[in-house]
């Protein structure tokens, strides 16, 4: 049974049995028809994958992990906040007539500072720390910057990702204010794997553990049947993940850099899970 999917279960049962429902509050998430999202949620779950286990990947329900790194590197490598840079659809909504979604995301990982090396932006300080200084306890990104918040689209959700080095081995933790479980827990966490294998490769390092830390984990309310249905499937192994061993500079990967092999995973039918707007 992979892994991701042992967590995603045991994650998807806590939040049913103890979490706390939102409907007595005022939301601001909407359904398509302009009824209120509601969900039911856990605070403070944490969950770590060991990179040199498996790969965490879904296998209760297809996951398109191409797409999601393609969204990944639209973040961290393009560093772009236009959705005509993204080949798939997952920020249609959020974007307003030129394709921006504003301030959020990519656009903070651009945006340079001034540091004693010179000035660079977050993701290529986090690659000068990693060769130049990686006993340092300083090597992270934060994109949730509140002097820009009133104009981003969406806030953040997947906000800080923090590098750390022990011996040969990478590991980081992901920092996530608000996961929408169904729609993306599997893609979030195949993504932040792929960036954590991806970083490590062009600094030399083994990855290692990736800890995913999650404030409010939650399901929403129209997502719950397709839930329960999906953790009571029986999962397949996890497949063997690859990354084009050729690739030593972070900015020459692409989506077609990831291979997986042995991938069986259930089909869900994308009808069955609207995302609240
Ligand atoms: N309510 C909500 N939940 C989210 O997960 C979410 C937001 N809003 N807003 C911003 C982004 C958009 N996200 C999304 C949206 C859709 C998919 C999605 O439909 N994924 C499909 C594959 C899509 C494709 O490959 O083109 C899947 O099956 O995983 C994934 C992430 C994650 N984020
Ligand atoms: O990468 C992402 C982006 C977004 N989400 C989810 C989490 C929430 O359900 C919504 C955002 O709504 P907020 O009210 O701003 O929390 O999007 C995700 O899980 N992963």
């Amino acid at each position: 049974m992979s892994y991701a999917d042992q967590v995603f279960i045991q994650t998807c049962k806590d939040i049913l049995s103890k979490g706390v429902w939102d409907t007595d509050r005022e939301v601001r998430p909407r359904w398509e028809d302009g009824s209120p999202a509601h969900t039911i949620k856990l605070f403070g779950v944490v969950n770590r994958y060991d990179l040199r286990e498996e790969f965490p990947m879904l296998t209760v329900r297809k996951q398109y992990l191409k797409s999601a790194v393609d969204e990944l590197l639209w973040i961290w490598q393009k560093k772009s906040n236009n959705i005509h840079d993204l080949h798939s659809h997952v920020w249609d909504s959020w974007a307003d007539e030129n394709g921006s979604i504003g301030k959020a995301y990519g656009y903070q990982l651009g945006v340079k500072h001034h540091y004693p090396q010179g000035d660079m932006d977050q993701v290529d300080k986090i690659l000068w720390d990693l060769k130049h200084d990686p006993a340092s306890r300083r090597i992270l990104a934060i994109m949730y910057n509140h002097h820009d918040l009133s104009e981003m689209a969406l806030y953040p959700c997947a906000y800080s990702m923090t590098f750390n080095v022990s011996g040969n081995t990478l590991n980081a933790i992901l920092n996530q204010r608000s996961q929408d479980m169904l729609t993306a827990n599997g893609w979030n966490v195949m993504q932040y794997a792929t960036l954590l294998h991806m970083i490590a490769q062009v600094t030399g390092f083994q990855a290692g553990e990736l800890v995913h830390v999650i404030a409010d984990a939650h399901i929403y309310d129209r997502h719950v049947p397709v839930v329960e249905e999906l953790i009571a499937r029986k999962p397949f192994d996890a497949p063997k993940f690859t990354l084009d061993p050729s690739v030593t500079d972070f900015y020459a990967f692409t989506p077609d850099s990831v291979k997986l092999e042995g991938y069986q995973a259930h089909s869900l039918d994308p009808k069955l899970i609207p995302v609240a707007v």
